[in-house]
């Protein structure tokens, strides 16, 4: 990833992402080219970068008040699926401002994809065999496109429907740029975008951009149930620095140190994207002795790498402390460190997922005390892990 970063910039074809993202129109799987280099310089200085993450804080501050407020009205609570619902309703807000009917309808079918993106395809793995493409993936394609068009007229109308109010925001003076539907509206003109593009690119953020920080927050909890002495240390400082406040805003998360570290490590640990997403090299080349052919599907093992013992001591514990007065970082320099993936095609959303789950781990901390249920030992807490694109905890995990 640091000398061939470029011969492996490219992404691979993969049937299920090339029907969900408009034959490669999005980010995270179109191949390397202009095309790319064009909608990731968009998404990284207009949808992602420190700008429209401040613009942002507003959002995320209310939904969390919000699942804050939940909590404390519900004596069981299944702390997975609130995260999940949390995560797409933040998308959503900062994808079209808010959530409404067809917005809620909307959210199933990006559960749907995930999984369809995630599932393990036999064609993949045999793609010269013509009868099993024509005995598997012809059925699942039909099934996927289905899926994907009835999205996609929900994309339709809420694109309409912008459209229709945008001549009178724009005629009022007004810019229609609070949200990143509006952004990208504003772009189609003068960067030459077409709604195609835009609904991929609006999918990649949702796909890309609600389960991967949810995921980190949830096994965050988890590790820090299962170490409460990490537990009681994080909750000391996140308590001292709001006390006086009584909500835990954005303004004075970077106070939080140790927070850092626990995020830190539980990245390390449980990388939500363990695999990242597959590469494929231009040409041939030989990295350590072996030969790649060009063409070949790699896919880095973030979850092993960021494991190794030859760079970690007691690599499968989780001791935040080992980041304390270290340099080692996730932005992709640190080759034994890569949550985020390294290089070209690095994690563009980086800085927005970390605000997040920073902000979502010191809520859930700051105003509610989190134990093991009475007689249960933090070994025997399940940390088993489920398959898919992204690594989710095999079991929900649920505060009764
Ligand atoms: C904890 C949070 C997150 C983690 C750990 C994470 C991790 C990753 C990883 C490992 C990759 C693949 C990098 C590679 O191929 O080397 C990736 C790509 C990507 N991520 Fe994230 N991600 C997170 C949050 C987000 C968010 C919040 C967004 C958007 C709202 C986002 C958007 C993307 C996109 C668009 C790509 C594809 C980039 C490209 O191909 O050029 N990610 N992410």
């Amino acid at each position: 990833m640091q000398a061939h970063d470029l011969n492996f910039a490219s992404r691979p074809f993969i049937p299920a992402a090339n029907i969900i993202f408009y034959g490669g129109r999005d980010i995270g799987f179109s191949p390397h080219g202009p095309y790319w280099t064009k909608m990731r310089k968009i998404v990284a200085m207009e949808l992602l970068g420190a700008r429209r993450t401040k613009l942002l804080r507003p959002i995320m501050e209310q939904e969390m008040a919000k699942l804050v407020g939940l909590i404390n009205t519900k004596p069981t609570i299944n702390l997975t699926e609130m995260m999940l619902s949390f995560g797409n309703s933040i998308t959503c807000r900062a994808a079209f401002g808010k959530i409404q009917k067809q917005e809620e309808v909307f959210l199933p079918f990006i559960k749907q994809f995930m999984k369809m993106l995630g599932g393990f395809s036999l064609v993949d793995l045999f793609p010269s065999s013509n009868l099993l493409r024509l005995l598997v993936a012809n059925a699942a394609e039909r099934k996927l496109k289905k899926v994907h068009s009835a999205a996609d007229a929900i994309m339709e109308t809420i694109i309409n429907d912008r459209l229709a109010k945008r001549s009178s925001t724009v005629a009022a003076g007004g810019n229609d740029d609070e949200d990143l539907l509006g952004v990208l509206l504003n772009l189609k003109d003068t960067d030459d975008l077409g709604f195609t593009e835009i609904k991929a690119v609006i999918l990649d953020m949702f796909l890309a951009g609600s389960d991967t920080w949810t995921i980190t927050v949830e096994w965050a909890m988890s590790e820090l149930m299962k170490h409460p002495r990490v537990m009681e240390k994080a909750q000391r400082e996140v308590r001292k620095v709001f006390n006086g406040k009584g909500v835990v805003d954005e303004a004075s998360i970077d106070r939080l140190q140790y927070l850092q570290l626990v995020l830190k490590e539980t990245l390390r640990l449980h990388p939500p994207g363990p695999l990242a997403i597959p590469r494929e090299s231009k040409e041939t080349i030989v990295v350590n002795g072996y030969k790649i052919p060009a063409k070949t599907r790699v896919f880095v093992n973030l979850w092993a790498i960021n494991r190794d013992p030859h760079h970690w001591a007691q690599p499968e514990v989780f001791e935040p402390e080992r980041f304390l007065n270290s340099s080692v970082d996730f932005r992709g320099t640190d080759f034994h460190y890569l949550p985020f993936g390294a290089g070209r095609r690095m994690c563009p959303g980086m800085h927005y997922g970390l605000a997040l789950a920073y902000l979502s781990l010191a809520n859930l901390i700051y105003h509610f005390d989190w134990k093991l249920p009475h007689q249960m030992k933090p070994e025997d807490l399940d940390m088993r892990e489920r398959f898919g694109i992204e690594v989710k905890r095999q079991n929900n995990l649920i505060r009764a």
